[in-house]
């Protein structure tokens, strides 16, 4: 839907511009036949030409440049107006997106879990993780204690998720559903979140960390169409990020 909105967005906006070139240049039009129709009148040369300009170009050409400026100018207004198409992207929106798609991840590790009757927490499989992560810390300008801190905030938000949906009584899946290609998405993840943390760190560190924070989450929410569960889980993912020393 979101992304349906967003085409449709750029669409409008591409079907606006071509409107106000199509403008500029019947406007153009008609300012050269008036131009001729005076030439005509006053007896002057019937390609416009003037002794400044003898080609009568430099003039035409100026015009047609200023009427594709001023169309420039109008459609880059309209995307400030919609103030999406000339958002920038941020770390911290970057760090949003990634933890929706991991939060949404719980629901197929549940899943396997539901089935091979395995306790929801692992220690020793977070336990690796935070150590590999950890170690990267200092490569990607973050302290061991940041990178693992939010790791912790992310583990625990998968955990939410699939304590909700085990703790729903349902069948179990027919088949058993491998954890590895799983686990192997959510490192994945985990290395994109550890290149997107220090400049998200130093975006938190600015005024209104907090209102940001909760615009980024409710971007990412509404393009993954995010049930509540899963936003609340989105928020817990985020952890301390704006309290973070
Ligand atoms: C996702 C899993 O479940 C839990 C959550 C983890 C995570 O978010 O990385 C890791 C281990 C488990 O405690 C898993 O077992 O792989």
């Amino acid at each position: 839907m979101r992304g349906w909105a967003r085409v449709s967005g750029v669409y409008r906006l591409s079907g606006v511009l071509r409107s106000a070139v199509t403008a500029a240049r019947l406007r153009i039009t008609r300012e050269r036949m008036m131009t001729k129709t005076s030439a005509v009148a006053a007896g002057v040369d019937r390609s416009g030409a003037s002794a400044i300009d003898p080609n009568g170009f430099a003039g035409r050409r100026g015009r047609t440049l200023s009427a594709f400026a001023i169309a420039g100018l109008f459609a880059l207004s309209l995307c400030t107006i919609r103030g999406e198409a000339a958002e920038a992207p941020t770390a911290m929106k970057r760090l949003a997106e990634l933890s929706a798609q991991r939060v949404l991840l719980a629901d197929t590790v549940a899943a396997s879990k539901r089935q091979s009757g395995k306790p929801v927490e692992d220690a020793a499989r977070e336990q690796s993780q935070l150590e590999q992560l950890g170690a990267q810390a200092a490569a990607l300008g973050l302290a061991r204690e940041q990178a693992t801190a939010f790791f912790k905030a992310q583990i625990e938000a998968n955990k939410l998720v699939q304590y909700r949906l085990l703790a729903q009584p349902s069948r179990k899946p027919a088949a058993a559903i491998d954890l590895g290609p799983v686990r192997q998405r959510l490192d994945g993840i985990n290395a994109e979140l550890l290149t997107a943390l220090a400049p998200a760190l130093a975006e938190a560190k600015e005024e209104g960390c907090l209102v940001r924070a909760h615009e980024a989450q409710r971007q990412a929410a509404r393009l993954h169409r995010l049930d509540d569960l899963h936003r609340i889980a989105l928020t817990r993912a985020f952890g301390d990020l704006c309290a973070m020393p």
